[in-house]
């Protein structure tokens, strides 16, 4: 269908297509571009919206830099009021995965980062806000652990999913919040999690971005989460000793010891540098690199699963294999990003993948060094000595010397700890699946 009206004494016709709305040459925006675009693609769109005679479109294209920009393009339009209304929904529909409203809570960390979450918060909101099947009830944390409680309280009937506008630190609290719950499993499954990145190393919006070929910026994470397209995230139960009063803990990030646990947990106190708190802490840390002894169990991907993880005390035989030595880096991920500018296991996927173990062991100075500059581009795997595995569950046992032990970017204690697969989480935000964006009926 086409939609004709006029702006300014000048005639234009807007048509919906398979791929987006076309606007013939005599089109007239309102606002936005200062040279109408011959098409909007339903790929940068977020919807149509209706206000006083003038149709707006939410339009999203990449920039130069190729970070989305605000650029939306706003009609007269005339004809009867019913078949504009039906083929501004028909647009909507076209431009979102999901087709009724959604609610989602919005959690702002004021001590995230560098302290600028309220303003990233107004960034995203100002997208958010413009769209007509999008509502969004926010809360700023009064405390740490605010969130969690806050997770494992929310109730289920008035909520889609939760935006973290803070770093990976509140969403570890989010996504322990909802393992808590007693209907853990439909928690997991109906409130996927969205994150607005605000923290200093914000892995999980880089890897989702990444993963959906958007880049990495406010706008860019706003604009997938409206999208609305959902994608798997595989959740690790943790087993610890002398995690007394924390409770038992759940993964959705990654685990570290040896220097990648001495540069994240050493550099807390510069949280203020936002994410050059990590460069800074890594010089200091390659000046006397502190390794870790350890024993790691692992189970390799196609081993068998028992239904029942293994009690931390139990011998672990094969299939599972073994490894002991002096780790000059440890670090095991459940996402291709370990950082935004840490590229520890490339091409992994969220879900369904297992967990990525980087290791190397008796790594001199110069050797670390190397292997820490490369991991921003990926190519550490490519060098000599760096390994890594995949798994499905693994343990680590310290056997002698001192270390710290960094789960999804907090500090746990330095002894053994046993990561076994849980019910799997969702977050907001997917790759475009192509055989709903194409092959659509011209409306
Ligand atoms: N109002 C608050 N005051 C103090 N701390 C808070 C508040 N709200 C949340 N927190 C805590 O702030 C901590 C840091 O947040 P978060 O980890 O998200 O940011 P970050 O450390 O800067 O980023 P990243 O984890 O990506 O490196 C979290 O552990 C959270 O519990």
């Amino acid at each position: 269908m086409d939609l004709a009206g006029a702006f300014h004494g000048a005639a234009y016709v807007a048509s919906a297509h398979a791929q987006g709305v076309a606007l013939a040459p005599e089109a007239v925006p309102r606002c936005g571009a200062r040279k109408p675009p011959a098409e909007l693609k339903f790929a940068d769109l977020l919807g149509a919206v209706l206000e006083d005679g003038h149709l707006r479109f939410i339009h999203c294209p990449r920039g130069r830099s190729g970070c989305r920009v605000r650029e939306d393009v706003v009609l007269e339009v005339s004809g009867e009021r019913p078949a504009v209304e039906a083929w501004v929904k028909e647009v909507c529909d076209k431009c979102h995965a999901n087709k009724s409203p959604r609610r989602y809570q919005v959690f702002v960390n004021p001590a995230s980062g560098a302290g600028h979450a309220a303003g990233i918060w107004r960034k995203a909101k100002s997208l958010l806000a413009a769209l007509p099947y999008l509502e969004c009830q926010e809360v700023f944390t009064q405390w740490a652990g605010d969130a969690e409680e806050r997770a494992a309280r929310l109730e289920l009937q008035s909520c889609d999913g939760i935006i973290v506008v803070s770093g990976d630190g509140m969403v570890h609290e989010v996504f322990n919040g909802l393992c808590q719950r007693l209907d853990a499993s439909a928690a997991l499954a109906q409130i996927a999690v969205g994150h607005i990145p605000a923290g200093s190393g914000n892995a999980l919006a880089k890897s989702i971005l990444e993963g959906a070929g958007e880049a990495y910026g406010v706008l860019d994470a706003a604009f997938l989460i409206a999208k609305g397209r959902t994608q798997a995230l595989d959740l690790m139960r943790v087993q610890a000793e002398a995690m007394a009063g924390v409770g038992p803990r759940s993964s959705f990030l990654n685990f570290s010891g040896a220097i990648v646990a001495d540069i994240d947990l050493g550099s807390e106190a510069l949280r203020c540098l936002g994410g050059c708190r990590f460069q800074v802490w890594t010089a200091l840390c390659l000046a006397r690199p502190r390794a870790l002894l350890a024993d790691l169990w692992y189970l390799p991907p196609g081993a068998p699963l028992p239904a029942q993880a293994p009690q931390l005390e139990d011998e672990l035989t094969a299939p599972w294999e073994k490894i002991s030595g002096s780790f000059s880096l440890f670090f095991a991920t459940n996402t291709a990003w370990a950082c935004y500018d840490v590229h520890l296991a490339p091409g992994l996927a969220l879900g369904g993948s297992g967990w990525r173990i980087c290791l190397c062991r008796d790594f001199s100075r110069l050797r670390l060094t190397k292997c820490l500059l490369a991991m921003e581009s990926g190519k550490h795997v490519a060098q000599e000595g760096v390994e890594l595995l995949e798994c499905q569950a693994f343990r680590v046992a310290p056997s002698g010397g001192e270390g710290r032990f960094s789960l999804d970017g907090e500090e746990v204690p330095f002894k053994p700890i046993q990561f076994w697969p849980s019910t799997p989480g969702r977050v907001l935000g997917a790759p475009e699946d192509l055989s709903e964006s194409t092959g659509g009926a011209r409306i």
